[in-house]
């Protein structure tokens, strides 16, 4: 069965004598029940079947992501770096390159976005206040010249 020998080559993986199954992210999308629960936390595919009922977060949570990129819901609770080392117990192979997410600086996105951050974030206010600074001076000057 094709279950089966996926499972041997993921053992095959962990202990070294092979090189890591890679999974597409449709693949991983098909084990999405408690039967067979995988999850991708940084472009690294687990299979957490067997830790559904140990997850002191508990299961729903951990069923809510499978089949799914779980990075962003690990990261955001904080785990401790026991639970990031418990994860090796899990690994089963790679997510696809076509499917990671880009992490890090290397997003195009993220520059531009950082670009229009700076733009709203300083130079707008500053043109803001000095639109009024010329208004003010030129009310105040119109003032007293009348
Ligand atoms: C294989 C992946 C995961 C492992 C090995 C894992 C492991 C752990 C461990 C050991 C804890 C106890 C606190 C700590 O040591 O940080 C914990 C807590 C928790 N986990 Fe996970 N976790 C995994 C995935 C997830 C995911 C995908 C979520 C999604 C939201 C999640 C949600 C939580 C929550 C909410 C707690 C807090 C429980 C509390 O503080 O009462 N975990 N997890």
């Amino acid at each position: 069965m094709e279950g089966g020998r996926r499972r041997e080559a993921a053992a095959a993986a962990v202990t070294g004598d092979g090189p890591a199954p890679v999974f597409t992210l449709e693949e991983v999308g098909t084990h999405n029940s408690n039967r067979e629960a995988w999850l991708v936390i940084h472009g690294r595919v687990y299979d957490v079947t067997r830790f559904l009922e140990e997850h002191p977060g508990g299961e729903e949570v951990l069923l809510e992501q499978a089949g799914r990129d779980a990075t962003e819901s690990f990261e955001d609770v904080g785990h401790s770096s026991d639970a990031r080392e418990m994860l090796k117990q899990y690994y089963i192979g790679e997510l696809h390159p076509n499917d990671r997410k880009k992490e890090g600086s290397k997003n195009p996105s993220t520059t531009s976005s950082g670009q229009a951050s700076f733009w709203s974030t300083w130079l707008i206010p500053i043109f803001g206040v000095l639109v009024l600074g010329l208004m003010y001076r030129y009310y105040m000057v119109d003032g007293k010249s009348s």
